[in-house]
């Protein structure tokens, strides 16, 4: 498939593209004006958006989960989706952010130690939304996570996104996925993914958490698998050695064998991976990094554990009191035809029709309540787990820092400077060594673009994401803050 820059004209009469800010496995991402709501937004063009059914269900699912829960301030919005004249690309109009954190991290010092809090908060307040519709992410990764200047978060690309609520109509005896075919996000990957466990539960989002707030700690990927069983072997050679009940929890019928014939290396555990950061962040790491998936921290355990919890507030972490799941069944794979009809049924419509399953409203976590069964207990079987496609990733974003603030500043100050008194260690922004490379796997390879390094290149990080966004202008004390960090 031969991804270009053409763009219909239908469109180019809609918006005038300014730059070209990423490439994914699917599709190209522009920075562009909106000439009609006279606003920036990101446009999307996938390509072949409709080639197999894998892609369709792919597409159909980016669109209608991100209709449901782009609700949320920390989803991305789609504003619109437009079809292309030869009724196989497709189109679709995002909120514009300047950044995603796959680039920010690799730039270096710029996240300080309460940017990284703030953001995980506002990652588990995404998650939390989701999950608490029975939906997972299943392919959250640094580049997933978009950021704006006030670094607010937006969680974006619903491609692999999947409802549990087909749970009941599963069919048995499936054919279990090719492991090698776990190209995509390897490196975020759980062991039960890898090990291709016939049942898996939102434990595996709370898995890719784990890695990105160590990716964040660190300053590069903590698990660079170059394969599936080499991702295997640098998980186990870090985490906790699981017991067998844990290896047996995850119901895959060779997990023991494999991890039996794996090389015995000595273990390097997380604490020595993640030196110099905050002692909660790295528990948070270690709680996230479980193997059994039912001993990893739910996401509302999450919110208010210490690393996090100065920004937890629960009228900001809203859920779902109904399960969520697209108009066509989510577990079975249908033609293409029936994806392409009902999306462009939907662009005529111009809305998704969800059917809403209503649910038991979902305590808030209590600490005393140890008990209770964490909400990650759900579970559902796939195959379809990997759709990606081999990949050549290039990705360039746009190093625009024009920001504007919300309402939640204030709060926010407050928080933030309870974050200062509250962190132990100070900065830690230096450490990281920016090493981003590229792992390579047979012919399949996973590339950067050169051009995601020179993100921010010219802009100080003092202007960029720096601290004294997290908090308002204007107010004294702050500057006493931003001194200090
Ligand atoms: N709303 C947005 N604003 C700014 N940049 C964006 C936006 N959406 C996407 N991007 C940029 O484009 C890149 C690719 O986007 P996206 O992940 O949606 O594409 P994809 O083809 O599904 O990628 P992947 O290969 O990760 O599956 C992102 O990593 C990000 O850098």
């Amino acid at each position: 498939m031969k991804m270009t820059d053409d763009v219909d004209a239908h469109i180019h009469e809609k918006f005038e593209l300014q730059k070209r800010l990423g490439k994914g496995a699917y599709g190209i991402v522009w920075k562009a004006y909106d000439k009609r709501s006279r606003e920036t937004v990101a446009l999307k063009k996938i390509f072949d958006a409709f080639r197999n059914p894998t892609d369709s269900q792919r597409t159909f699912r980016e669109v209608m989960f991100l209709q449901e829960f782009g609700k949320h301030p920390n989803v991305i919005k789609l504003y619109n989706i437009f079809r292309a004249d030869n009724d196989r690309d497709i189109y679709l109009a995002f909120e514009f952010m300047e950044a995603d954190l796959h680039n920010v991290i690799k730039k270096g010092s710029i996240l300080k130690d309460v940017h990284k809090q703030y953001i995980m908060c506002q990652l588990f307040r995404a998650i939390r939304f989701l999950h608490s519709g029975n939906v997972l992410h299943r392919d959250l990764k640094p580049s997933n996570v978009l950021l704006d200047a006030d670094c607010r978060v937006k969680l974006a690309d619903f491609g692999l996104a999947r409802s549990l609520s087909s749970l009941e109509d599963y069919p048995e005896g499936q054919k279990m996925p090719d492991l090698t075919e776990y190209v995509a996000t390897r490196w975020y990957r759980s062991p039960e993914i890898l090990l291709a466990a016939k049942r898996y539960t939102k434990g595996v989002d709370m898995w890719s958490l784990g890695c990105i707030l160590a990716e964040m700690l660190i300053g590069r990927a903590l698990f660079p698998g170059s394969s599936t069983i080499n991702q295997i072997e640098r998980i186990m050679n870090t985490i906790t050695k699981p017991s067998r009940q844990d290896i047996a929890s995850i119901g895959s019928h060779y997990a023991a064998s494999v991890l039996e014939k794996m090389p015995q290396r000595p273990r390097k555990p997380l604490d020595l991976i993640i030196t110099q950061s905050q002692t909660a962040a790295i528990d948070m790491v270690q709680r996230l990094l479980v193997f059994a998936p039912q001993k990893r921290l739910t996401v509302e355990q999450c919110l208010v554990h210490p690393y996090v919890v100065q920004f937890h507030n629960p009228s900001e972490e809203p859920t779902l009191h109904y399960e969520v799941y697209p108009p066509l069944p989510d577990h079975v794979q249908l033609g293409i035809d029936d994806y392409r009809d009902r999306l462009y049924e939907m662009i005529d419509e111009q809305k998704a029709s969800f059917k809403r399953i209503q649910h038991d409203k979902i305590r808030p976590f209590s600490p005393k309540d140890k008990s209770r069964a964490p909400i990650a207990q759900a579970e559902c079987s796939d195959t379809d787990y990997d759709t990606a496609r081999s990949l050549q990733k290039s990705t360039s974003m746009d190093k625009n820092t024009s920001s504007s603030h919300d309402s939640s500043t204030g709060t926010l100050r407050e928080r933030a400077q309870s974050a200062e008194s509250r962190t132990s260690k100070g900065s830690n922004g230096d450490m990281r060594n920016g090493n981003g490379s590229a792992i390579s796997n047979g012919i399949k390879q996973r590339r950067r673009s050169i051009e995601r390094s020179r993100l921010f290149a010219n802009i100080k990080p003092s202007k960029i994401l720096h601290p004294h966004k997290l908090i308002s202008r204007g107010d004294k004390d702050y500057e006493n803050f931003e001194k200090k960090y």
